[in-house]
């Protein structure tokens, strides 16, 4: 649910546009200002107690609440992206890849009212999640993300299962960073690939992968690496 429901044009392209295509997933894009009643189509409205800026009015919501949930067999979870939520992450994307039915609401201006989340927590799950601390205009971007990392999540979507197990933040990776990868050609513009990569012997590049993810962790990310 958007304003903007052009900004999701790219989720017909690349994996979610294939996954679409293969019908492992279904994809509706609603535009908020279907459910609005005034000639100027009005969503917003100045915020009570003053301050800058306009704040999304509950009405359209709570309409587009109800004609999205309508027929549906069981409530979906209403993800908000929002930069006062809670830190998106991979386990909160497998949660939600496991959900039937996620509706996401993109806010504007300086927010939804807060009415809107808290008539829809009597309705459906709500989550309230953040990308990360910082400010977007609104939350399309971090919805195409949030999808984007939910979706490839979902079996059937990714060809080769496996590299979800080994990418960084995964189970398999003890939610390290993921470690370096290279490719041909052996040598480039003289910066050469690792030797133990041309060992061949399986166990020395695991010990040299997980290394170089730990090391990889310690620099970035210390708040990742296990107590
Ligand atoms: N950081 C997030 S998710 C966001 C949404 C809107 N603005 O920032």
């Amino acid at each position: 649910m958007s304003i903007f429901p052009d900004y999701f044009a790219p989720l017909h392209l690349s994996l979610v546009g294939k996954a679409l295509g293969k019908g492992l997933l279904e994809l509706g894009v609603h535009d908020l200002r279907q459910w609005t009643h005034d000639r100027h189509n009005t969503v917003d409205d100045t915020p009570y107690g003053g301050g800058a800026g306009m704040v999304m009015k509950p009405e359209p919501w709570g309409e587009c609440f109800d004609a999205l949930l309508d027929g549906l067999e069981e409530p979906p979870v209403l993800v908000v992206p929002t930069p006062s939520g809670i830190p998106f992450s991979q386990p909160i994307a497998y949660e939600l890849s496991e959900k039937s039915h996620l509706l996401f609401a993109c806010g504007r201006y300086e927010g939804i009212d807060r009415r809107v989340m808290e008539h829809a927590a009597t309705r459906m799950e709500v989550r309230e999640l953040s990308l990360g601390d910082y400010v977007l205009n609104g939350g399309e971007v971090a919805t195409l993300a949030m999808v984007e990392a939910v979706v490839r999540l979902i079996p059937g979507v990714i060809g080769n299962p496996e590299s979800l197990t080994e990418e960084s933040h995964s189970d398999g990776q003890d939610q390290l960073l993921e470690y370096p990868v290279y490719t041909k050609p052996p040598s480039w513009r003289g910066l050469d690939v690792p030797e133990v990569l041309f060992s061949g012997h399986h166990a020395r590049i695991a010990e040299w992968r997980r290394e170089q993810a730990v090391e990889l962790t310690r620099l970035r990310r210390p708040d990742l690496l296990p107590e």
